[in-house]
């Protein structure tokens, strides 16, 4: 499915939240990196039909934004950040709701979606458990259920590893990739380690705009030959960070081992580091402008 995003607005008062968002996504799993604040939550919300743009157009699928919205819903699964609403609900209870207001008025029809739900998410055995009672792992499972009741072709996912170990984190991972195989899947979130090599292309956030739209490869190459590991001691640390970008600084020895941002030897002794998404993040949120 495609969906295509142009001039996006949203403002709240006088405080503008979303600033001409352009994006184009098609079948497979888009990332949308970008700190805490940015405007994702409220893009995510405005595509889910949750709340109102204030201007700009949405296309989703032969869907037009603030037109067809119950046509909308009928496409779409959104896994939101929050889920503290439905705490009281059991795990069925709520997976039953969600199908009634996806349409599913037949009694029959929509136990056996639930069911086959409960299944696929392994959550079986707790669907008479109180989702307040449930793990970090375990909401999300139920949220990702909810997400895909009615089998939807675009799916959104708000934050979706916050909460859960690592083993829970690649699973819920591997889930989503093979969603992507043939569905449109949003993946938005702060964390760099969630964008993977399964989302070809991606996008960063700042203030209220895009300020880099594009594959992963483009981002690497945006620092190749720019990325360079030094060890240094406190003193020439400060003084690093002054005059080039740090990506980070790691404890090292007496001193310390900074990965550094810099278009030529930023110190002598620097040596050359293979790029990764993390230094392209990093040099797009300092420049701040758009491709
Ligand atoms: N209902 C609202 N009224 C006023 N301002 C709001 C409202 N909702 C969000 N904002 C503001 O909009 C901006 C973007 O918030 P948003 O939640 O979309 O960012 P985000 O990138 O998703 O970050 P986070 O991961 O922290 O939610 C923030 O400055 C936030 O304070």
């Amino acid at each position: 499915m495609h969906v295509v995003i142009q001039q996006l607005c949203k403002k709240y008062g006088s405080k503008q939240v979303l600033n001409g968002i352009n994006l184009t996504l098609g079948t497979g799993m888009f990332g949308l990196l970008g700190p805490n604040g940015a405007g994702k939550s409220t893009l995510m919300q405005i595509l889910a039909t949750v709340i109102p743009k204030t201007s700009g157009d949405v296309q989703i699928g032969h869907c037009k934004l603030g037109r067809d919205e119950r046509e909308i819903r009928g496409l779409l699964g959104y896994l939101p950040q929050e889920f503290g609403v439905y705490r009281k609900l059991t795990g069925a209870e709520y997976l039953d709701y969600v199908a009634s207001m996806k349409g599913i008025t037949n009694g029959k029809a929509r136990r056996k979606a639930v069911a086959e739900m409960l299944r696929r998410v392994n959550l079986e055995e707790k669907r008479h458990v109180r989702i307040g009672k449930y793990s970090g792992g375990m909401r999300q499972r139920i949220g990702i259920a909810q997400a895909l009741l009615g089998d939807p072709q675009f799916i959104i996912v708000d934050e979706p590893t916050a909460g859960l170990d690592p083993e829970e984190r690649m699973r819920f991972r591997d889930m989503l990739t093979e969603l992507g195989k043939d569905r449109t899947v949003l993946l938005s979130t702060h964390v760099v380690a969630d964008i993977d090599n399964n989302c070809k292309s991606m996008a960063i956030m700042s203030g209220g705009r895009i300020v880099f739209h594009g594959t992963q490869e483009q981002l690497l190459q945006r620092v190749q030959g720019q990325v360079w590991t030094v060890q240094v001691g406190d003193e020439k640390l400060a003084e690093l960070k002054e005059t080039a970008a740090i990506v980070t600084a790691k404890r090292s020895g007496a001193g310390y081992e900074a990965r550094v941002l810099a278009s030529s030897v930023p110190l002598p002794g620097a040596v050359l580091a293979k790029a990764g998404l993390e230094d392209g993040y990093i040099a797009v949120m300092r420049a701040g402008n758009s491709q």
